[in-house]
């Protein structure tokens, strides 16, 4: 983390904020989040509720809730949802609980959703929210990648393909746009918009403070 305990404009209360990764399936979110939550002990990743099937490896409560159909609607008709999509033919859903009550005490969240998600969330909370897009450096790379990561069938990567481009579409609801092409150019360049997005004057609650301090006669 960057902090440096000698600065103490580093030390002031401040909001938290919701990053917003988005972009067509393949093109790299879920690499890029792992990067960061990895790297930033102060940004906590949300972990979504779905109804699709775990991949190998995927771990349930970290990587997602893997919940039934039947579970899922019940949260959604119980309001434990921030917001809800359906993607792939599977739901997909963000809950509620953890985000609320984590962004007054300066907890910032982490979000691996689409675009449908993204709009329902800025609607909600708009000024917590940072929008980031990844777009894949070209089609064929987008499908070599899907591919390579050897998770899914021809059939779920032919569909996913499908949508690619009408995903990229969406580009336009977002803050920032990121070309994924080099992983740790990439990765420097997110980390240089959450390092900004911190230090936005509406997110920082102790500057009214500290300010009046340095103007007190
Ligand atoms: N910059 C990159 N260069 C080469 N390969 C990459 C790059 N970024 C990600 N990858 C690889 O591409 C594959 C897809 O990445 P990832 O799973 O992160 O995509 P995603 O956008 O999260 O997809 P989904 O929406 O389906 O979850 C992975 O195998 C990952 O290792
Ligand atoms: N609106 C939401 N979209 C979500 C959420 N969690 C994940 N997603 C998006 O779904 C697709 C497919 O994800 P995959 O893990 O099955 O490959 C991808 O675009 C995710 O960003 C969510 O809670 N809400």
């Amino acid at each position: 983390m960057v902090n440096s305990p000698e600065n103490p404009a580093d030390t002031l209360a401040r909001r938290g904020l919701m990053l917003i990764m988005s972009s067509p399936s393949g093109a790299g979110k879920t690499t890029i989040s792992r990067m960061l939550l990895e790297h930033d002990a102060h940004i906590r990743n949300s972990v979504s509720c779905t109804t699709r099937q775990p991949r190998p490896g995927e771990v349930d409560g970290k990587d997602y809730h893997f919940v039934s159909q039947a579970e899922f609607d019940r949260m959604a008709a119980e309001g434990e949802f921030l917001e809800w999509a359906t993607v792939f033919g599977n739901s997909y859903a963000t809950p509620k609980a953890q985000v609320k009550a984590g962004l007054k005490d300066g907890q910032d969240y982490l979000f691996d959703i689409d675009w449908q998600g993204t709009q329902q969330l800025y609607q909600k909370l708009e000024r917590d929210v940072v929008r980031v897009f990844l777009l894949p450096p070209s089609i064929d790379e987008l499908r070599r990648r899907l591919t390579g990561r050897g998770t899914d069938s021809m059939d779920v990567i032919a569909a996913r393909m499908e949508r690619a481009r009408s995903e990229i579409s969406h580009w336009d609801g977002y803050d920032y746009v990121v070309v994924n092409d080099d992983i740790d150019q990439c990765f420097e360049k997110v980390k240089q918009i959450l390092a900004a997005e911190r230090m936005r004057r509406a997110r920082q609650t102790g500057l009214i403070g500290f300010v009046r301090e340095l103007m007190a006669p």
